[in-house]
């Protein structure tokens, strides 16, 4: 089981410099996410939402609080998909995943992660010959490799044209389906959480704080309908108008 209980006290950013004011990133932030549940955060630019990630993945324990992740004896695989998406250079696309892997990858598993995401023509490439967009499809077959039980993605489509991120994210869905986990996925794009998330989570200017979770009530087989996605989209901004302020 592989639930995630957050609850950070605070999270504050010392100052840059003398003069500057310290920086309360996240204070008072209590969210559950349950076993193999979608989760899309949606929050306005600079709310905290990548120090948040960071504090889940383990790469900043300087705050006040407590997150757990499943149960306490088992510690959970992270793959964590970065805005940028880190490729090693010096390495091809093929490595760049097989690297990342904690244990050898089955050459078939491989094979057809690569297929799926349609990167089988590049998979001897190195990074600077990739475009962002294959680049960003490389780091989400990275963050799968390692068979995470809990998977980070922050903003993963951010600048890909907009049919690339429809297909990128048609492909990411059929990976999860076949291979459940618990997601946390940040986006400022509403029409994307609705087409990904069970829930979607929505998020305070900083300090950051949960001010809404609501469920995605389409049917996982009508998530590529855009009228539905549209109609939900328009009937979340009717009912909750504070939401038009945190995209
Ligand atoms: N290392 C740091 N030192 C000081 N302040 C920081 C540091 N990292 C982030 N911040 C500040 O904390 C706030 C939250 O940053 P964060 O990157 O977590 O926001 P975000 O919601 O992910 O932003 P975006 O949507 O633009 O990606 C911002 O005001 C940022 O300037």
């Amino acid at each position: 089981m592989t639930a995630i209980h957050i609850d950070i006290a605070s999270k504050v950013y010392p100052p840059k410099h003398r003069k500057q004011p310290a920086h309360q990133a996240i204070a008072k932030f209590g969210l559950s996410v349950a076993d193999n549940e979608f989760v899309c955060l949606v929050g306005p630019s600079g709310c905290g939402k990548t120090t948040l990630l960071n504090i889940i993945a383990g790469l900043d324990d300087q705050y006040q609080g407590k997150i757990v992740l499943g149960q306490q004896q088992h510690s959970p695989r992270i793959g964590y998909v970065f805005q940028n998406p880190r490729l090693l250079p010096w390495h091809s696309v093929r490595e760049n995943i097989e690297l990342a892997a904690p244990q050898p990858l089955a050459t078939d598993l491989l094979d057809s992660l690569l297929e799926t995401m349609q990167l089988t023509a590049v998979q001897n490439a190195y990074p600077e010959h990739l475009s962002l967009g294959m680049s960003r499809r490389v780091a989400i077959i990275r963050a799968f490799a390692i068979d995470p039980d809990i998977l980070l993605m922050d903003e993963p489509f951010v600048s890909l044209d907009a049919p690339t991120a429809r297909q990128v994210r048609d492909l990411l869905l059929r990976l999860w389906i076949q291979r459940p986990h618990t997601v946390l996925f940040v986006t400022h794009d509403l029409r994307e959480a609705i087409a990904l998330a069970d829930r979607l989570v929505f998020l305070s200017a900083p300090p950051m704080r949960v001010i809404s979770g609501i469920k995605v009530p389409i049917a996982r087989n009508q998530r590529n309908d855009e009228q539905a996605i549209e109609s939900f989209r328009q009937q979340l901004l009717n009912n909750h108008p504070a939401i038009k302020q945190l995209l």
